[in-house]
């Protein structure tokens, strides 16, 4: 289907920084707004339901599934995360542009669904760097670092599949290539719209 919005997925290995990407897009872009999942991982820090994401129990969870709620979902880290279908379509179907920080599993499902969807990969500028990132961060324990590290070579391996990769070396630098991505995909989108209609008068059709 084609809405008006559009829709961009970020995903990248954690500790990539694609939240602090999106974060700081978010505060300059108000056009843009964010997607909040569904998760069973229990809340981190000063987390709060509603804003990081929508704490959900196992069985919260499945009877999401059940019913068929979510765009995408999938295991990641040893947790369940999920887009609901009620998080994007409405607010696209309105005109807003939603962004999706979600992992590589699910913004190929996305992908599948809305085949406009723009699919962004950031990318570490090193291992070495990726490992001090998530130990800088200091929220996760020894094993989930490992655990992290040893998914994001299987992240990586993706990466061919997605329309734009961004390599996140210096910070500002690279939101400045995702608000690159964006500004592209909306004159993209644009001018899209203006030849179809062209098409539509040129024919006739109303
Ligand atoms: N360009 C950068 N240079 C140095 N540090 C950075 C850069 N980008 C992000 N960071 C830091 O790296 C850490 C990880 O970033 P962030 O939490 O945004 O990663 P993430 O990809 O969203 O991870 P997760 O998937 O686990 O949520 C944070 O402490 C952040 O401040
Ligand atoms: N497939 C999905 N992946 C998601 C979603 N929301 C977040 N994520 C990804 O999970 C990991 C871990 O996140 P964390 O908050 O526990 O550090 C990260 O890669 C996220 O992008 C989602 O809705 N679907």
């Amino acid at each position: 289907m084609d809405y008006p919005g559009n829709l961009f997925v970020v995903a990248a290995p954690s500790g990539a920084g694609k939240s602090s990407l999106v974060k700081a897009l978010l505060e300059l872009d108000s056009r843009v707004s964010p997607s909040i999942s569904h998760t069973t991982r229990a809340p981190r820090g000063q987390e709060k339901h509603g804003r990081e994401y929508f704490f959900a129990s196992q069985s919260e969870f499945d009877a999401m599934v059940q019913a068929n709620a979510f765009v995408e979902w999938a295991h990641v880290h040893g947790n369940r995360y999920g887009t609901s279908k009620k998080a994007i379509e409405e607010r696209i179907a309105q005109g807003a542009d939603v962004i999706l920080e979600i992992d590589f599993q699910g913004a190929l499902q996305v992908k599948q669904a809305f085949s406009n969807a723009v699919l962004v990969f950031i990318l570490p500028p090193s291992w070495e760097e990726l490992r001090s990132r998530l130990e800088r961060r200091g929220e996760d324990s020894a094993e989930t670092i490992e655990l992290r590290l040893k998914n994001a070579a299987i992240e990586m391996a993706q990466v061919d599949k997605f329309d734009f990769v961004i390599i996140n070396e210096l910070f500002e630098s690279a939101l400045f290539d995702l608000k690159a991505v964006v500004h592209a995909q909306r004159l993209k989108y644009a001018a899209q719209r203006r030849a179809r209609a062209d098409t539509f008068k040129s024919l006739n059709i109303t």
